[in-house]
């Protein structure tokens, strides 16, 4: 029908006109997406070859562990939505091909959490870490304000108001100092004014949601929300005769924690792992050390330095346990196995991830290298227990913030289910260090204030019953989250039966 019109073709002259325009600026766009492309090559390029040449040392980070998840998650989708999907089918399908190598956004959150515990439990002040600056260790980048805006953001989504006020703190300082912004500043203080009102800072909420609406008079939420802040200061201010905007009233923002977290035992915890000394020990001066070799054949060529790291109850630390041989040969065996660490739940017996254990772990038979039976061998002849009823050695990697919180290896009475008479209860525990740790990952036991730092080689051991079979409830321990660096782990828990004779009945049954 158009044809028949000369009207009609004259509208298809200036669609064609408004096409070739259209093209051409489509062009344009194009060169400048091309452009910007180069430079997430570039960058990528740059940042692995910095990366490839220490690997340990730029993953040991947890910030550079972060950053680069992130690459992969909420940056990759940036890229591929807004840099390579226009028109890009062959390239697209050919970084789909690699996605199965991808971290997924559960592994943003993860590495964001951990990062957030990680500030937590270290004490660690937020422009500190964007800095890249843990406990004096620096080596990660700076954190751009995106990079900060993000951690805030998954922190909102997790309902965790008090990190999202630290991050987009953090992320409107850096902003300011950004010649090149990476952050919408609008969204950020989006973010932050709603958080501080749920942490109870009305005025803070006030004052920022009109600098939000300078900055975005249309702003859909921000015109409610500052009629709901208003609403809420109405009596207060009139009270107050308060001008609007001066004097605001300190911020409030606490952690929001669990009510086991709010309590003791965690803040002693979290206390411990930052090395502080929370009960002095009594009987420090009394602690000493002496080469080990109970006369077994093993053991007198090759004796164990063995130091007192506590007495009652008795906590041991060996020195020169493990070779590096060994651990790398333990390492090698493990690592196609870890897997995501399990505990029992306490009510269905089912073993099940937790999110306040952390780590890959798998189990290694006796028969699998003689490196593992001789591992075995070496703890009986310096325990002296008897190993039948002993469980496979564990090997457990925890990687950035991997942590271990607050437990008892043994098993309570209400858990009956845990260990069947055959075996017996969790009579000790042989745990060897397997690596050295940068910072953090400390073994702590929280009653007794004794906290034991990973040193490659050595190992540690302690009885978890009393003579009697009684739980020692003392020897309640947790693994520090790691800091800086990773951790290597090799344990033994040894069980009662078999051991009836060896840990014979003392007279109480506590002793
Ligand atoms: O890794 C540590 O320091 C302690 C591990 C531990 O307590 C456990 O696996 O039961
Ligand atoms: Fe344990």
């Amino acid at each position: 029908e158009v044809f028949t019109s000369l009207s009609d073709l004259q509208k298809v002259l200036l669609t064609e006109k408004d096409i070739a325009l259209e093209i051409k600026s489509h062009i344009e766009m194009e060169e400048e997406r091309l452009k910007r492309l180069k430079k997430v090559a570039e960058d990528y390029e740059r940042h692995s070859q910095e990366a490839l040449s220490d690997i340990e040392k730029h993953l040991g980070n947890p910030v550079n562990a972060y950053l680069l998840v992130k690459r992969f998650t909420i940056d990759w989708e940036r890229i591929v939505d807004g840099l390579v999907k226009a028109n890009s089918t062959d390239l697209i399908a050919r970084l789909h091909n690699r996605g199965s190598e991808f971290p997924v956004q559960e592994d943003f959150e993860g590495a964001a959490t951990a990062l957030l515990r990680l500030q937590d439990t270290y004490n660690l002040p937020t422009a500190q870490i964007a800095k890249g600056e843990l406990q004096g260790v620096k080596n990660s980048p700076e954190m751009t304000a995106e990079d900060c805006f993000e951690l805030g953001r998954t922190a909102y989504n997790a309902g965790d108001y008090y990190h999202c006020i630290l991050w987009m703190e953090e992320a409107l300082n850096t902003l300011d100092t950004e010649v090149n912004k990476t952050a919408d500043r609008a969204l950020t203080i989006d973010y932050l004014a709603y958080s501080l009102y749920r942490q109870g800072n009305v005025e803070h909420a006030r004052k920022l949601t009109k600098q939000l609406l300078e900055l975005d008079p249309n702003h859909p939420r921000a015109v409610n929300n500052l009629r709901y802040y208003e609403k809420l200061l109405e009596t207060a201010d009139q009270e107050k005769k308060r001008g609007e905007e001066e004097d605001l009233p300190e911020i409030q923002n606490q952690r929001l924690l669990d009510d086991y977290r709010k309590g003791q035992e965690f803040k002693q915890y979290e206390a411990l792992c930052r090395g502080e000394d929370i009960i002095p020990d009594p009987n420090k001066h009394k602690l000493k050390c002496r080469y080990t070799h109970n006369n077994r054949p093993n053991l007198l060529l090759r004796p164990l330095k063995e130091e007192e790291a506590f007495l009652d109850p008795r906590i041991l630390f060996y020195h020169n346990m493990l070779s590096d041989f060994e651990i790398e040969t333990i390492k090698r065996l493990a690592a196609p196995k870890l897997k995501r660490a399990t505990v029992q739940n306490v009510y269905t017996g089912q073993l099940e991830p937790a999110f306040y254990r952390i780590s890959k772990s798998a189990w290694l038979k006796e028969d699998e290298d003689a490196v593992i039976k001789r591992v075995n061998q070496r703890i009986k002849d310096v325990t002296q227990l008897d190993m039948t009823m002993a469980e496979d050695l564990q090997v457990a990697n925890y990687g950035i913030g991997g942590h271990y919180e607050p437990h008892f290896d043994f098993a309570r009475k209400q858990e009956e289910t845990a260990f069947d008479y055959i075996h017996g209860n969790r009579i000790a525990t042989w745990l060897n260090y397997m690596s050295d740790v940068t910072a953090g990952g400390a073994t702590v036991f929280i009653p007794i204030g004794v906290k034991v730092f990973p040193k490659k080689g050595s190992a540690v051991f302690w009885h978890n019953l009393y003579r009697s079979g009684e739980g020692d409830f003392r020897t309640r321990h947790a693994a520090c989250p790691v800091l800086v660096g990773q951790k290597w782990v090799s344990n033994k828990w040894i069980h009662e039966r078999g051991n009836e004779l060896v840990r014979t009945c003392g007279l109480s049954p506590y002793e």
